[in-house]
């Protein structure tokens, strides 16, 4: 008898060693990602996933708080060959239930082949395969989870003091901390506003920048966000990172799409259609945009599979990106993002509004 179940969707339940004990249920996802395992555990876009980390150790160089990009960990569960004590002490210190033991390459392979599955999982000294399903029939697909962003979002505004570069309204979709580093390194002041922010509570912090972050779940599940880059786009910059690009497309016209298994890792590459440069990029994200509609121009893609990148609207003064350009863990190629964004307050393109 083991310790651990894992119930997937494909009917098999796999064996495994429990390193936390508890029972959960999510929509199994991978990422190749070799290091950066703190970023992404603390990443708020895995919120009601299972994350299998591809690469066989975790945990190898330590936990350190300065990493995280949030206040907890967000996937409901850790998967990896082999989680190292320190990692383990982590994972059960917030109750998140950790295997490992079993053989992720065939887990990867299976979620390859038949696309990010919900799953079920059972830990303990007394567990069995049929705990592991219950779980499982338990389990919602990741666009039911229609008000995910009050999970992840801050309740009230919270305002960064940086310099007067400019002023962000960051939209906090379930921001990765690093964004908010991102700005403040290039002297903005930064709003945090709740997911559900009303365009008068962005009137009411004077921005000069719409800012929509990151988050988990199905895009289409972000109204509030989608109707403020439609009050607002015109007279204010607007840019958007991963979800925030989804949340940009829907508003203006175009649809996001799941994707088969979508794209988590750190060297997922991405080629910039003006210049022809491929940068490598850090990604996490299983929707993608699939049609930009007739106001936005695709400006990047991915060298693996096509898919949009980058966005933009010159006239109006949108930007976005489906990849992390704060680029924690990973590469430092695309950085420059932040300063493009802030470029286009200083160049005014967009605003109508002539104060
Ligand atoms: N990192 C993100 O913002 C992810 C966006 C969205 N939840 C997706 O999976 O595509």
């Amino acid at each position: 008898m083991s310790d651990a179940y894992l119930a997937l969707e494909d009917g098999r339940v796999v064996e495994a060693r429990g390193r936390v004990s508890g029972r959960t249920r999510g929509e199994l996802v991978f990422t190749t990602a070799y290091t950066g395992y703190e970023e992404s555990l603390t990443d708020p876009s895995y919120e009601e996933q299972v994350l299998t980390f591809s690469y066989p150790l975790i945990g190898n160089y330590g936990v350190r708080e300065e990493r995280f990009e949030s206040d907890r960990i967000h996937p409901r569960a850790a998967i990896a060959r082999e989680f190292t004590e320190d990692i383990v002490e982590w994972l059960d210190d917030e109750g998140v239930p950790a295997i490992d033991h079993l053989d992720t390459r065939d887990l990867v392979t299976a979620i390859r082949e038949e696309g990010a599955m919900k799953c079920g999982i059972a830990v303990g000294p007394d567990v069995t395969p049929e705990d592991a399903k219950a779980e499982l029939a338990n389990c919602k697909g990741m666009s039911e989870h229609t008000d995910i962003g009050a999970q992840v979002s801050v309740d009230d505004p919270e305002v960064h003091e940086g310099g007067s570069a400019a002023t962000v309204a960051l939209i906090d979709c379930g921001a990765k901390g690093s964004i908010v580093e991102s700005l403040l390194e290039r002297d903005a002041t930064v709003h945090v506003l709740p997911y559900d922010a009303t365009p008068d509570d962005v009137a009411a912090v004077d921005p000069d920048v719409l800012f929509i972050s990151n988050g988990p779940g199905d895009p289409e599940n972000f109204a509030a966000a989608e109707g403020l880059v439609d009050a607002y786009v015109g007279d204010l910059p607007v840019a958007g990172i991963c979800l925030g690009q989804q949340v940009v497309a829907n508003a203006l016209g175009g649809s996001t799409e799941k994707m088969a298994f979508g794209h988590r890792g750190v060297n997922q590459p991405v080629r910039d259609l003006a210049s022809g440069r491929v940068v490598m990029t850090t990604q996490n994200h299983g929707y993608t945009v699939g049609d930009p509609g007739d106001q936005l121009t695709v400006t990047q893609v991915n060298v693996n599979d096509g898919t949009a990148e980058g966005l933009e609207n010159e006239d109006l003064g949108v930007i976005t990106r489906q990849y992390h350009p704060e680029a924690n863990p990973g590469p430092h190629d695309s950085l420059d993002f932040f300063d493009d964004v802030l470029d286009l307050v200083s160049t005014d393109t967009a605003v109508a509004t002539s104060d």
